[in-house]
């Protein structure tokens, strides 16, 4: 069951708010969907879903249109959250399980298994708004997921939650990638992408300029970080022929460089200074790729 889409583009007026945009993504795959404020990525999530029309361009999924409104099969954490505060959180996800073709013992079943597993057990019965923002995402999220969805498209999942509830809830995520769904994940957050996507794509001003496998991308970047640690003032690397950027630790520095050799004239640069705790080259981050390709031009 693939995910396809061919030259997608999407008109507002005179504004392109999404440009020729194609992607592939498989069955079991969790694809990152990245781009700063305005990018286009809400825009395509809509398009995917039929909740808006194309102005260009085909979108099919295992060869077809997406109906969400008609379709079981999907699962959508848009990124606006949007639950009944009035209504007591298992009406809530009964009422919504239902639009998914699902009976109310069945849903009830999912849910306790659910609130156990995120360890709100005692939810069950409360109003949405007597629940904390953090406890009202978890709830959506359920909502997003209740009926076991084959594609599940999820826009900022993990914003408002604290650091344990992130891990929570990205072992879900994990959970139901590695039961055969396509996941499609949009975040700010570059080491969250890091961590669960294998492939992604960066839109910026509705384009992909970055698309492919995390480890390709990481590769034909280039440049790398360099990481030094010590009681050296390091100041003086900043103008060291192949740096790039320079920035500045309690206990050292972490550098960008033009590319590996560098980090060998900077080795015997230090040579004969104090002592060196650590001297480590990486990979550059996405949050360093992402920056060069998009910088700070937000909308
Ligand atoms: N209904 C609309 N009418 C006119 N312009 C729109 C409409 N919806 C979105 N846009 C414009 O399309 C562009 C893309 O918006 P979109 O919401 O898809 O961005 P995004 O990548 O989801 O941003 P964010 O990360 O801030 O949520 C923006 O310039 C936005 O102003």
């Amino acid at each position: 069951m693939t995910l396809v889409l061919k030259n997608v583009t999407k008109q507002f007026g005179s504004h392109k708010a999404v440009d020729n945009l194609s992607l592939e993504i498989p069955e079991s795959e969790m694809f990152g969907f990245l781009g700063g404020n305005g990018a286009g990525k809400t825009t395509t999530f809509r398009m995917i879903l039929g909740l808006l029309d194309r102005t260009d361009g085909e979108i099919s999924w295992n060869g077809e249109r997406i109906n969400y409104g008609k379709s079981h099969l999907i699962g959508y954490l848009p990124e606006e959250r949007g639950l009944y505060p009035k209504l007591t959180v298992k009406e809530q996800l009964i009422y919504l399980g239902k639009l998914r073709g699902m009976n109310k013992s069945g849903v009830v079943k999912e849910l306790e298994s659910w609130l156990e597993r995120f360890k709100v057990p005692e939810y069950m019965n409360k109003k949405v708004e007597e629940l904390s923002k953090g406890n009202q995402q978890k709830i959506q999220f359920i909502s997003a997921i209740i009926h076991k969805p084959k594609l599940l498209i999820l826009d900022e999942p993990f914003s408002g939650l604290d650091p344990v509830n992130v891990e929570m809830l990205k072992e879900a995520v994990v959970d139901l990638k590695e039961k055969g769904t396509s996941i499609v994940f949009s975040s700010h957050r570059m080491e969250h992408v890091e961590e669960l996507c294998e492939h992604l794509c960066i839109l910026h001003k509705g384009k992909p300029v970055v698309q492919g496998s995390l480890r390709d991308i990481k590769r034909s970047f280039g440049r790398k970080n360099l990481i030094i640690r010590g009681d050296e003032d390091f100041a003086f690397l900043k103008d060291h022929p192949g740096v790039v950027s320079y920035k500045k630790y309690m206990d050292g520095c972490t550098i960008q460089i033009e590319n590996e050799d560098v980090s060998q004239t900077i080795f015997s640069a230090l040579q004969g200074k104090g002592f060196i705790r650590k001297f480590e080259l990486e990979e550059p981050s996405l949050n360093d790729i992402f920056i060069e390709k998009v910088g700070a031009s937000y909308e």
